[in-house]
């Protein structure tokens, strides 16, 4: 059980540090390649949401982490032991949500540097949080889907 919240503080440990170590080699703007046209190191910052939506409101930042992170907490209590998958995904969830949370709080906005140009698209630039918020999302689909699957095997 408690293996899941472990599972959570290496999440952010792990981005806690990479934008430690962005923070302290890059300057911000500064673009690194990594595979020409395609994936980038670029230190950016990013006081808003996904797309830089909603720039600035901190507050609404804070109030929603802290409901995430309460559900995530609740849920895990209620459901990880029976169900390692979703178990995972709320760690998940729950590493990025406080990896951010932790720019937001002592930094007023996120470190950014993952850079991938897809199709042309320059994709917004996020973090290792941004990435363990979008595992952990996907997880708890994928995750619903096999339940509901499953209860309709058991009722058939
Ligand atoms: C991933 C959630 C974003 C993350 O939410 C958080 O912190 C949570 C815990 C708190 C938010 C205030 C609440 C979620 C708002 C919902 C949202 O935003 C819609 C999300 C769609 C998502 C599909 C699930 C697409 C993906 C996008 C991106 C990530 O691609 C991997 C681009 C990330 C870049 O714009 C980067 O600059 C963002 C910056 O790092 C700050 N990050 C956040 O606000």
């Amino acid at each position: 059980m408690y293996l899941y919240y472990l599972f959570a503080l290496i999440i952010i440990g792990l981005d806690q540090l990479t934008k430690w170590l962005i923070e302290q080699s890059m300057q911000i703007g500064e673009r690194i390649t990594i595979i020409n046209d395609f994936f980038y190191l670029t230190s950016h910052r990013n006081k808003g949401a996904a797309w830089g939506i909603l720039q600035g409101q901190m507050i609404f930042f804070y109030i929603i982490t802290i409901v995430v992170v309460i559900g995530v907490v609740v849920y895990m209590q209620k459901y990880a032991k029976t169900n390692r998958l979703l178990g995972v995904s709320l760690a998940f969830i729950l590493g990025g949500a406080i990896g951010n949370f932790i720019d937001r709080l002592f930094r007023h906005e996120v470190v950014d540097f993952f850079d991938f140009i897809i199709f042309n698209y320059d994709f917004p630039i996020f973090n290792v949080a941004d990435s363990a918020l979008v595992v952990g999302v996907f997880l708890i689909i994928i995750t619903t889907v096999l339940d509901e699957r499953k209860e309709r095997k058991e009722n058939n």
